[in-house]
């Protein structure tokens, strides 16, 4: 069971600018160094460093069961690393665990809300575990409904919310105490397209609003594209991390693909007259070059065999994944994982 009490009984600190490092630098809103986490018989995470500045959203991306939910409870206190350390804003995850949770708010898989209580009452609920001061509560209540869109559907029962509205909420209600870092496992996981763009839209506004930093885990590679910075996992590694931009140009070439009447013979010219390195597989002959497009009307015209069809992609994300890891990322959910709500109930 997920125990509720009150993070520390003390007012949180806001976030805003963090302290300065004594050599003068911001302090990280996250920084992980040589984390790991077995359970028995699973190496989960498997030595993660990291670090994420104030401010930024950064996007952890990984397919299921990689070790993204795992690392997020050993990042929010809610499971403690085999080995390494975790710092949020500036304090020790395992030494300082009461200061790291009054500086992060918290979205979960599945839903936490109370769906009897209504919209109001469920951040008033939160309010009262984080022991927020009275004077400013009601006007930080009324932002939050606000940005959760909310303001007329305060008086409602949640129950009677839709998927996206009760996300909405979840987010405001994360909010709420002014965390410095806001932890989203999987925040559209569950929701219809529209509703996930929706879940997107509302993501950006709380960055033009909110001074806080965003944490997210995603195993969809079009949210990852819109983060600031992304750390690709897998199988409980990162295998890289940087901007969506600077992991593509790091792939750097256009996936150029062809079906022709004969792909072995065409591979062969590619390669003897091109110098490329072609790929033969079930769909055709695939090769990578810069500036795929215009070396298409070259390739048609200098194979010997009949070229039937070419597609020109550009690098996505899941190039970049397979680049690193041999394989491409899948996007349907596998029921295997433990979930952070699981964890909750469960800290080990
Ligand atoms: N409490 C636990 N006990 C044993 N094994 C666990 C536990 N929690 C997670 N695991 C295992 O650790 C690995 C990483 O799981 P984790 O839930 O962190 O992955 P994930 O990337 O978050 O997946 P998902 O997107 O499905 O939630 C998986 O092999 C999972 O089965």
């Amino acid at each position: 069971m997920f125990r509720i009490r009150r993070f520390g009984g003390r007012t949180p600190a806001p976030a805003g600018p963090l302290p300065e490092t004594p050599d003068g630098h911001a302090v990280p809103a996250i920084r992980a160094v040589g984390v790991r986490k077995n359970y028995p018989g699973v190496e989960a995470v498997r030595g993660l460093d990291l670090t994420v500045a104030q401010g930024e959203m950064f996007g952890f991306l990984g397919p299921n069961g990689c070790g993204k939910t795992t690392t997020i409870a050993m990042m929010c206190t809610l499971a403690r690393p085999t080995a390494g350390r975790i710092e949020i804003a500036g304090h020790d995850t395992c030494t300082a665990p009461g200061r790291v949770r009054r500086r992060l708010g918290l979205v979960f898989q599945e839903t936490t809300l109370d769906l009897e209580l209504t919209a109001e009452e469920n951040l008033r609920f939160h309010a009262d575990l984080y022991a927020l001061p009275r004077a400013t509560l009601a006007g930080r209540i009324e932002e939050m409904l606000s940005l959760a869109g909310l303001t007329d559907r305060r008086d409602r029962p949640v129950r009677t919310f839709s998927g996206g509205m009760r996300r909405r909420l979840e987010i405001a209600r994360g909010l709420l105490h002014r965390p410095s870092v806001l932890f989203l496992d999987e925040p559209t996981l569950g929701l219809d397209p529209q509703a996930r763009a929706d879940i997107w839209e509302h993501l950006r506004e709380v960055r033009r609003r909110e001074d806080t930093t965003l944490f997210l885990t995603t195993h969809y590679l079009d949210e990852a594209e819109q983060c600031d910075r992304i750390a690709i996992i897998d199988h409980g590694r990162i295998v890289t991390q940087g901007s969506p931009e600077e992991l593509k140009s790091v792939v750097g070439a256009d996936l150029v693909e062809l079906r022709t009447g004969d792909d072995a013979a065409a591979a062969r010219d590619l390669r003897d007259r091109f110098g490329l390195d072609p790929a033969v597989g079930a769909g055709g002959v695939a090769v990578r070059a810069p500036d795929g497009a215009r070396l298409v009307p070259r390739l048609c015209a200098g194979l010997d065999v009949p070229v039937y069809a070419v597609t020109v992609t550009r690098p996505t994300l899941d190039d970049v994944f397979l680049h690193h890891t041999g394989h491409r990322i899948r996007e349907e959910p596998t029921p295997a994982s433990a979930t952070l709500t699981e964890l909750a109930g469960d800290r080990s």
